[in-house]
């Protein structure tokens, strides 16, 4: 067995909208060493933690986590669409682990993912069936979150299965999403009527008019926010490099005081997305001590991200 992290935030915007050319380039270069690191390392098997944007967790049932026996790609934002190559063994042998280790993991049987679980796969194979994908869905967007010693938790209980388990395997463990961000994801607490009903279930496979008019409303936001109008949060690039050095540091205990209502009003309601990392950078310190080979970060307004790209290694 050997285990290697990327995380990656992701972002709707990528291909919508259009930071300067030399912050183009830098997202690019970050990309490219993910990309490399990966070829490199060449898994055989990759979990991608992930978040979802009411494409495919609703509040009819939300669930702080779950892991998919099978899962197919809605194909948001232009990202590709279509199933996913889940070994549903592993999947089933992981959630038996998981539950008998005192996490209770919910479990889907045909789970829908969107933008925020495929990008990366995107980015780094450009094909999300490119290699066998074990994806485990985290609650980032829909209060109320688990604490984040439980995303700790289940992250260690991640790699406590990957090292006694996958023995065989060589495993890339993604984390996607974050940082500081807090795009126009609708909030329960706040929503109309209808959105509400969208929230609740009724978002569940749009027409192409209706997921049209949603992806043109994030758009809209993002071209505001760089041209400094519009009432999106300021990114928070601090607490970003806090948590970059946290993770960095192989102790994600100090973490464990962070408390949602804090991480919303310091960070915006999008920034519960590092759970993804949290619980990546878990799974690997629980397999061995390890380095951060490769660490990009920067505010980008035009993304509507504290936006960050690193790989980490076992040493
Ligand atoms: O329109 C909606 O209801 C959701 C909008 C949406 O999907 C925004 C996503 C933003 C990110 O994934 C991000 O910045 O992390
Ligand atoms: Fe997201």
């Amino acid at each position: 067995m050997t285990l290697a992290l990327v995380t990656m935030s992701h972002s709707p915007l990528l291909e919508f909208v259009d930071p300067p050319a030399d912050v183009k380039a830098e997202v690019e270069a970050a990309f490219e060493a993910a990309r490399s690191f990966v070829k490199k390392y060449d898994p055989d098997l990759v979990i991608n933690i992930g978040p979802d944007h009411y494409n495919g967790f609703f509040y009819d049932i939300m669930p702080p986590f779950c892991v998919g026996y099978d899962a197919v790609a809605i194909g948001d934002f232009g990202t590709q669409a279509g199933p996913l190559d889940v070994p549903t063994e592993i999947a089933t042998e992981l959630t038996e682990f998981l539950m008998e280790r005192g996490i209770d993991m919910t479990v889907s049987l045909r789970m829908e993912v969107d933008h925020g679980a495929v990008q990366p796969m995107e980015i780094i194979y450009g094909d999300i069936t490119a290699k066998p994908v074990l994806p485990i869905f985290i609650n980032s967007v829909a209060p109320p979150f688990t604490p984040l010693k439980r995303i700790r938790q289940l992250g260690e209980e991640l790699g406590a299965f990957i090292a006694e388990r996958l023995a065989d395997k060589k495993v890339l463990v993604i984390g996607s999403g974050g940082l500081s961000h807090e795009p126009p994801v609708p909030q329960i607490a706040t929503a109309t009527p209808e959105v509400r009903e969208a929230l609740l279930g009724g978002g569940r496979h749009l027409t192409p008019e209706a997921r049209d008019a949603r992806q043109q409303r994030v758009i809209n936001a993002a071209k505001d926010f760089a041209a400094g109008v519009g009432v999106v949060k300021p990114l928070a690039p601090e607490w970003d490099q806090e948590l970059m050095r946290i993770l960095a540091s192989g102790d994600l205990s100090p973490i464990d005081a962070w408390t949602p209502a804090e991480m919303s009003e310091i960070a915006g309601n999008s920034s519960h997305e590092v759970r993804t990392w949290i619980a990546a950078y878990s799974a690997l310190g629980a397999v061995g001590d390890y380095t951060v080979d490769y660490s990009f970060y920067r505010p980008i307004p035009e993304y509507i991200a504290g936006f960050g790209v690193t790989t980490a290694t076992l040493n």
